[in-house]
């Protein structure tokens, strides 16, 4: 069956902002504090999209959750109008407030967990949303991600939108981003790899549980050898891997990873080599921890341009540190079907600790199940110009740390909202 891989990309949100909500996310602790610029963030992530677009593949979004999370702070126990709420927990508990100011749904490799179809037992792709249950601003996304999952995948006939595992620190999932698949092509049966931390007293959060992967292929129903579940190394998180999309990424028959990607690193490369022997498994030699983390080398989309012939979407980080840079342009020369590196500039996101892999969710999907997808979050030239003329019409152009304080910004952000909802409505 002729499967296509569709990036869906989070629209980031107009308050984007660096309040360093992360621990454990190097980029976003080291730019606490910052102004940011929502505007150019939108406008950067829209430009991605448009590169991969007119390359040819398939592209989505999903809309940006709105924020501050009201709601959130509703369910918290502030109460009255609108202003009000966000004025008293701004000033009755200002961490909790931030937290709920975050613009963090916008990097969709965390929404939810996706299986495709060839490996699940209904033959549907299967999403499993994220209950980001680790960081509390990521942990107020999930309730909303399902609602959006299961407008944008209505179809139940393709697709089966799974709830968040159930809340709590002992299943903690944080979807896409720790799961990779090797097959012979996005149409064929594959190996979903798994990767999870556990608790072992390092300096940061282990943010994925073994049992969250065991569930999400319970749910899909994959058979066992469909699934292989890997632990990320402790040296890897304590470099600021707060995720295995930023030491490891797959795509088709590639597999590109840190060498220390994962424990016991060569019986976990011996492993996936054993299921899967056709694959190109590349530990790539040359780069520290520390330049992998900084430089976010594997945070890149590989991407299949025509069969067998593939691209790296990298950040514009890359540039600066010449090992890494020595490394794609050994991986582009080396013989293995990564034949172009292409680079990005998402400035903004990555100052947060979200590369161009954190800000797309992919899903394999037939024509029939396209077919299925809510066209209003598929994009072509139109749909992405209309989105790019409501950023710079709606979006603010900066936000400093006092101004998530300011009934304005509020008043400004809730309008963006409003904009791009009444521009959904229309389709
Ligand atoms: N690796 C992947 N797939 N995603 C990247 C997520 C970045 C996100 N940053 C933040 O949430 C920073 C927000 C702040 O500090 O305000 C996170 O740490 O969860």
């Amino acid at each position: 069956m002729q499967v296509r891989e569709i990036n869906f990309d989070g629209l980031v949100g107009p308050l984007h902002n660096y309040a360093g909500l992360s621990l454990g996310n190097v980029a976003s602790a080291s730019n606490a504090g910052d102004t940011s610029h929502p505007r150019a963030a939108a406008l950067q992530g829209l430009a991605k999209m448009r590169t991969l677009l007119d390359r040819g593949l398939a592209q989505g979004f999903l809309p940006p959750l709105r924020r501050p999370a009201i709601g959130a702070l509703r369910g918290l126990g502030f109460a009255g109008a609108d202003h009000h709420v966000l004025r008293q927990a701004a000033d009755a508990d200002p961490v909790l407030f931030n937290n709920a100011c975050s613009a963090s749904s916008m990097w969709t490799a965390n929404a939810a967990t996706v299986i495709a179809a060839a490996d699940a037992r209904d033959g549907r792709v299967h999403l499993v949303t994220a209950n980001l249950d680790t960081m509390l601003h990521r942990s107020l996304e999930a309730a909303e991600t399902f609602a959006n999952l299961r407008r944008v995948f209505a179809d139940e006939r393709h697709f089966a939108v799974h709830a968040p595992l159930a809340p709590g620190r002992h299943l903690s999932d944080e979807g896409a981003a720790n799961h990779m698949r090797i097959a012979p092509h996005h149409g064929a049966a594959g190996l979903n790899i798994f990767v999870h931390g556990e608790e072992r007293g390092g300096r940061f959060p282990e943010r994925q549980c073994r049992r969250a992967g065991e569930a999400v292929a319970r749910l899909a129903g994959l058979n066992e050898d469909g699934a292989l579940h890997i632990r990320q190394s402790a040296a890897a998180i304590a470099a600021g891997a707060f995720h295995n999309d930023v030491v490891a990424v797959a795509n088709e028959t590639v597999l590109l990873a840190h060498p220390q990607a994962f424990d016991e690193d060569a019986r976990a490369f011996a492993r996936i080599a054993e299921l899967m022997p056709d694959a190109h498994l590349i530990a790539v030699e040359g780069v520290s921890l520390d330049s992998a983390v900084r430089s976010y080398l594997f945070n890149s989309q590989l991407v299949t341009l025509e069969p067998g012939v593939m691209a790296l979407v990298l950040p514009s980080e890359v540039d600066r540190d010449p090992d890494v840079k020595a490394a794609i342009d050994r991986l582009v020369a080396a013989n293995n079907p990564i034949a172009e590196a292409i680079i990005v500039d998402v400035r903004e996101s990555m100052r947060n600790g979200g590369g161009p892999a954190c800000l797309r969710l992919r899903v394999p999907a037939s024509e029939a199940a396209i077919a299925g997808i809510d066209p209003a979050f598929l994009l072509d030239e139109r749909r992405w110009d209309a989105l790019a003329r409501l950023v710079e019409s709606w979006w603010p152009e900066t936000i400093a740390p006092h101004d998530l304080r300011d009934p304005d910004l509020w008043s400004a952000v809730a309008a963006a909202h409003d904009a791009l909802d009444s521009h959904l409505a229309k389709g």
